[in-house]
């Protein structure tokens, strides 16, 4: 039948070109060949065939969704709805776009709806699909148990975001900051984040800034592109820091923004007008806010996809979190989502912090870090070995030697701050934060024999001192490792099952409760195997 406004002659070209544009994925050209075939049908209002313009409609969304554009694409989508409510293109393609979007149950829906007009398989995998990441969207709960024991080959694990019983809070650490609004367990996920954008390369160890500016470079374009797209991920760039605002005067946004299935779609935000972008804003906002994969188990790093070394990128919610030298959280990134756990036991109200240096270190050494970050640590840790009386001057030479006394016998410098220590009547939580701070010297005594054979009587075992460190820091590779080596050489604390349960307790604070027990030990030999000076 010949569409009025446009012959079938001229009809049928257009979509061939289409076809062609399609198939060498010119998303671009293909989406402004695909708007001349929906206008000549808006020309045609009295048109009653309208299959071709549903279609023409579902596909352009896809073609908008490939391209990031997501408000675009359900647009078309819901024009493609609103002349056919049950045509399965338009149905699949807004499913395929509000499960993008994260918000999963409406996305079911719309699968759904697909089945029943044409039930297919593939289909009925997508309302399953959609309804697993809405389960794991609420609870938190991951498992990459089966991914971990494939030795973390093929495609990354489906993950939705989740916002734990966390809140956005006035910090006394700084600005805002993220806290606890229930008591947490160690292990527990607190925040699942998708990235804004990453920028990954291969970056040899000693490349030069420009090889690292080429990457920072992809994450800057990514991130402009993705903002440009879309006003809602644009207003929440803007919720984050550019290190120039008064803290005091920082807001706090509305927890409700960040989460996808509370969000209401057509609240504006998304059909809203695109305004022009504030590049010089959303640059410094970078600037504060980028976290990188591997200053974290990431499994890149991890052996997914080991040829990438280097990425960078912006999660949201994470960017909230400051940073303790006593963190009580960390992260681990699989594909594009950082999970945030809990990696000590954490109560209501509490502050959620990360590390965002080696805070195995002494005192000096993490005020130096801090410096780089413009940053001063005014947490329970940094303060108490600033001031500590009673320890201090012993403290301060046993620290000059550490950092300054390379080769000297690291077994008697361990012997003395631990008599210092006991002497002083420090109590278990300070001996804690100053063993982390000298951990490279517990590590040097506890990995040469010699050493042991010599002092090992003198100061505790292995996995006594990493159980103190873990209460310190949280779950740590290095720490997790001590504790399997110390418990692995019967220099345990407690009897067999004690031990086993506390080796499981520290590997569930480091990597977080991702994986089930069977699994657990894959992380434990990969944490074994990897070398003692390099984080995993
Ligand atoms: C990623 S942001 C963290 C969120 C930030 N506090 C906010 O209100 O948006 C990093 C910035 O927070 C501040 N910050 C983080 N941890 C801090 C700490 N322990 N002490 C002081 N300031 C801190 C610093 O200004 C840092 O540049």
């Amino acid at each position: 039948m010949a569409t009025p406004g446009l012959d079938d002659d001229s009809l049928q070209q257009l979509r061939s070109r289409a076809t062609q544009l399609l198939l060498k994925e010119n998303w671009t050209e293909y989406i402004a060949v695909c708007s001349l075939i929906i206008e000549a049908f808006d020309a045609a209002a009295a048109c009653k065939d309208r299959r071709v313009l549903c279609s023409t409609l579902a596909h352009r969304a896809d073609a908008r969704a490939r391209l990031g554009d997501a408000p675009g694409a359900l647009a078309d989508c819901d024009a493609a709805l609103a002349a056919d409510p049950a045509h399965p293109g338009a149905l699949l393609s807004k499913g395929a776009v509000l499960r993008g979007l994260g918000r999963y149950s409406r996305a079911a829906e719309c699968f759904r709806a697909a089945l029943a007009v044409s039930g297919t398989d593939e289909v009925r995998e997508m309302v399953e699909q959609c309804k697993r990441l809405d389960a794991q969207a609420r609870s938190g709960a991951v498992d990459l148990s089966e991914w971990v024991l494939a030795g973390f080959s093929g495609k990354c694990p489906d993950l939705a975001e989740h916002v734990g019983a966390v809140e956005v809070r006035r910090s006394a650490h700084g600005g805002r900051g993220v806290f606890a609004v229930k008591n947490i367990e160690a292990g527990a996920n607190l925040v699942i984040s998708k990235a804004v954008a990453i920028g990954r390369g291969v970056i040899p160890d000693a490349a030069d800034s420009g090889e690292k500016m080429v990457v920072w470079k992809d994450l800057v374009d990514k991130v402009l592109d993705a903002a440009e797209k879309c006003p809602r991920t644009a207003s929440l760039i803007y919720t984050l820091s550019t290190g120039e605002e008064p803290e005091d005067e920082l807001p706090i946004p509305d927890m409700a923004h960040f989460k996808q299935e509370t969000e209401e779609l057509d609240d504006g935000t998304a059909m809203a007008p695109k305004a022009s972008l504030d590049v010089d804003k959303i640059l410094k906002v970078l600037d504060v806010n980028c976290l990188t994969e591997d200053a974290a188990p990431s499994a890149n790093l991890l052996g997914s996809n080991g040829v990438v070394n280097c990425g960078v990128g912006l999660w949201i919610l994470p960017a909230f979190i400051n940073h303790s030298c006593h963190p009580n959280a960390r992260r681990t990134h699989v594909g594009d989502h950082a999970i945030v756990h809990a990696s000590r036991d954490i109560k209501a109200g509490e502050e959620i912090t990360f590390a965002y240096f080696d805070v195995l270190t002494p005192a000096s050494k993490r005020r130096e870090a801090a410096r780089a970050w413009g940053l001063e640590c005014q947490c329970d840790r940094c303060r108490f070995e600033a001031s500590d009386a009673i320890v201090g001057q012993e403290l301060t030479k046993l620290e000059n030697e550490l950092v300054n006394g390379r080769g000297g016998d690291m077994g008697a410098l361990v012997v003395r701050l631990e008599e210092r220590m006991r002497k002083s009547m420090v109590k278990e939580r300070r001996k804690a934060f100053l063993r982390a701070s000298f951990w490279s010297a517990y590590s040097a005594l506890f990995d040469s024999d010699k050493l042991v054979r010599k002092w090992g009587r003198r100061v505790p075992g292995e996995a006594a001192v990493a159980e103190s460190v873990a209460g310190a820091i949280g779950g740590n590779e290095s720490v997790l490792r001590a504790m399997l080596r110390g418990a692995d050489n019967g220099n345990g604390c407690g009897n067999r099952l004690e031990v086993e349960d506390k080796v499981v307790r520290i590997g569930r604070a480091t990597y977080g409760r991702v994986v089930k027990r069977q699994a657990m030990r894959a992380l434990f030999r990969l944490t074994l195997d990897a070398d003692s000076n390099k984080s995993l």
